[in-house]
């Protein structure tokens, strides 16, 4: 693949099967049509895109996001967003564990949390799962701390037909929140007070590309509905094998000042597990755009169980 000039910006892939450079943008300034077209044109190819040496504040993050469309509110896990920001999503172990104690990461490791939940796609436990997630370095440790993404689309085209045509009558449910009463501490009533359930299509079709894609998620899945729970695990096993094969994915070294801008409809990510052990600082700071009701290769909607849909105007459990 060769870098491909797409109106003012450079569009170059960096993986076999997801990931690309943009060069010759500040995002710090707002877009014309032709160039938010590129850049959405460049997201719905390559899934996730990548830009370097950007200079932006809070401001200017959620202004290059509401190019986009709508962002999400303050949320029930972060109680405190950067002054006057409340679409900034802080990623920063250390602020957790200021706020919610020190036991705080053995806690989230123990239940599979948030930050350490290893693959996911972002709150998919809603009905409306954000259709795009954009995320900033500001600082970076010197080792680690790397963060991959994985290409569902792919994944799903890499099935058999046999297999294709199976999945694609399946539906599941996501869950978030709601554990049982064994979990304790301020973090895990705040999750559990914000119980948000969706039954979803195995398979969704992309709004934009109608490609279709795998959408069951490890972070999120509970069981696939109308089979036995031996018959869900085997299923799910199965195609989470699929969804984190090495050959989908691509890992992208952060730098301060670097962003990251997935297409949260057609992608799954791994936030790093490597630092848990180093007294490092890792800052990222994110905005979530909201997204539309997913549909499966049948025409059907999700459905929402429980909790509301993501709105711009309330808060919403986000991972
Ligand atoms: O910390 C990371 O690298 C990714 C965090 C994450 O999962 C997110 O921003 O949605
Ligand atoms: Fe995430």
């Amino acid at each position: 693949m060769t870098a491909v000039q797409e109106k003012t910006i450079t569009v170059r892939p960096i993986a076999g099967h997801i990931g690309a450079n943009i060069s010759d943008i500040d995002i710090s300034q707002p877009l014309d049509k032709d160039t938010i077209q590129a850049l959405k044109n460049a997201l719905h190819a390559h899934k996730v895109i990548f830009f370097r040496d950007q200079e932006l504040d809070h401001a200017a993050q959620i202004a290059f996001g509401r190019q986009f469309g709508e962002l999400t509110y303050a949320h029930p896990h972060d109680d405190a967003p950067p002054n006057g920001h409340p679409e900034i999503f802080t990623i920063d172990p250390r602020r957790y564990e200021e706020r919610y104690g020190k036991d705080f990461k053995e806690q989230t490791r123990k239940r599979q949390y948030s930050y350490f939940s290893g693959w996911h796609t972002d709150v998919t436990a809603a009905v409306n799962p954000p259709a795009a997630s954009i995320l900033r370095a500001e600082v970076v440790p010197e080792v680690g701390g790397d963060t991959t993404w994985t290409n569902l689309v792919a994944a799903y085209n890499g099935l058999s037909d046999q297999l294709k045509s199976f999945v694609d009558t399946l539906r599941a449910e996501h869950r978030y929140g709601g554990a049982s009463k064994v979990d304790e501490g301020a973090y895990a009533k705040r999750v559990n007070d914000n119980l948000l359930v969706a039954e979803h299509p195995v398979v969704r079709v992309h709004p934009v590309t109608g490609e279709k894609g795998l959408f069951v998620n490890p972070g999120f899945t509970s069981h696939v509905v109308g089979v036995s729970p031996h018959e869900s695990k085997a299923i799910l096993d199965l195609l989470y094998g699929e969804l984190t094969r090495p050959e989908y994915t691509v890992r992208f070294r952060w730098e301060p000042g670097s962003v990251a801008f997935w297409d949260n409809r057609a992608t799954a990510h791994l936030a790093p597990r490597d630092l848990e052990h180093l007294d490092v600082q890792r800052t990222l700071h994110r905005v979530t755009l909201i997204g539309d009701t997913p549909v499966g290769p049948d025409g059907r909607e999700s459905t929402l169980l429980a909790g509301r849909p993501f709105t711009a105007d309330h808060a919403v459990v986000v991972d």
